[in-house]
């Protein structure tokens, strides 16, 4: 059977970071192991509004000779953190450590209060965990329900629930017409939904998403945004995008990243008011730049100009 996205997953395997399954999710999830979970609600116990779920110190990831993220430090609670940063700035290498499925070169993470490292404490924390890479792989032989059923069962979502958590998933991104097609018949933008469904039918306490409006017409991105929202009010949402616009709407918290680096941490709101206060004539106003992509324009020329990199620059 051909699995879609295989090429990109090969490519993570030759860079040596940890095998994956088809679906992008680290291997190993713990199924059959001893569960952990609030026999109610299929968690763990829920952290409080401002405890971080997701505490980072001095976070480096290298890939061969380039350094993707150099020495981070990121504390992060419940609520929807947009990712921002132009290409290479290191959003999906971050985001791939916290869903498990590549390793740190050197640092601390602690995911849902637990130091993620050992064998037994991965597979505890995956389970708590929904993921949407950037690429994702599938069977195309499979229907919508069950590639999000498989994504259930690796997740350990109880039989007598996976069910419905499958069908309540798959009609949160729109696509409860599509639930018996085929994963091959679906445009892909519908392909990106039924990512964000797999991402989200075991309603993780941590929901970590790679570029999700990626492909979606403006009418399902609005939605997406309101689902956002909704996801943000009961757990931790991390969502990369180069879309300033949706994290102006939806998000509650904003980090930029540039150069492996976190350069800028805000709200939507204070991130929009950088633009105001830099004053530049940068024609982006000409070219119908919103206040928020003003300011994320902003933030990277003054952290440009304060460290003389010049625009583009690689490390
Ligand atoms: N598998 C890899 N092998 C070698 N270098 C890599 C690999 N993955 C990422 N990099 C490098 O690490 C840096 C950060 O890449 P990353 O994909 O994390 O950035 P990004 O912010 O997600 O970019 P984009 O917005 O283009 O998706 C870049 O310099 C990139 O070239």
């Amino acid at each position: 059977m051909r699995i879609g996205g295989i090429d990109a997953m090969q490519a993570d395997a030759a860079s040596g970071t940890e095998k994956e399954d088809p679906t992008g999710h680290g291997t190993g999830t713990g199924h059959g192991s001893e569960a952990e979970h609030d026999p109610e609600t299929g968690h763990g116990t829920k952290p409080s509004t401002n405890t971080p779920t997701i505490h980072i110190s001095n976070l480096t990831v290298r890939h061969r000779r380039s350094i993707a993220l150099d020495g981070i430090d990121l504390d992060l609670a419940p609520g929807v953190h947009g990712l921002l940063g132009p290409n290479g700035a290191g959003k999906t290498s971050l985001i791939r450590v916290l869903a498990t499925v590549s390793r740190p070169t050197a640092g601390r993470v602690m995911l849902l209060g637990r130091e993620v490292s050992g064998h037994r404490e991965l597979t505890a924390v995956r389970r708590r965990i929904g993921y949407l890479p950037q690429d994702f792989g599938f069977y195309p032989g499979f229907t919508v329900r069950e590639f999000v059923a498989y994504v259930a069962w690796l997740k350990e979502v109880p039989g007598e629930r996976a069910g419905a958590a499958v069908e309540r998933a798959v009609a949160r991104v729109g696509l409860a017409d599509r639930i018996d097609a085929k994963m091959k018949t679906l445009s892909g933008g519908m392909v990106r939904r039924a990512g964000i469904a797999q991402a989200i039918v075991n309603d993780p306490e941590i929901l970590l998403l790679d570029e999700p409006t990626n492909g979606l017409d403006p009418e399902q991105r609005v939605e997406f945004r309101a689902l956002l929202r909704e996801l943000g009010t009961s757990g931790t949402v991390v969502v990369s995008t180069h879309l300033v616009e949706d994290v102006a709407v939806a998000c509650t918290g904003v980090t930029l990243l540039e150069g492996g680096r976190v350069v800028y941490r805000g709200t939507p709101e204070s991130l929009a008011g950088e633009g105001a206060a830099d004053g530049t004539d940068d024609g982006a106003g000409d070219l119908g730049g919103s206040p928020a992509e003003r300011g994320y324009t902003a933030v990277l020329r003054a952290h440009r100009a304060a460290t003389s990199t010049p625009p583009g620059a690689r490390r």
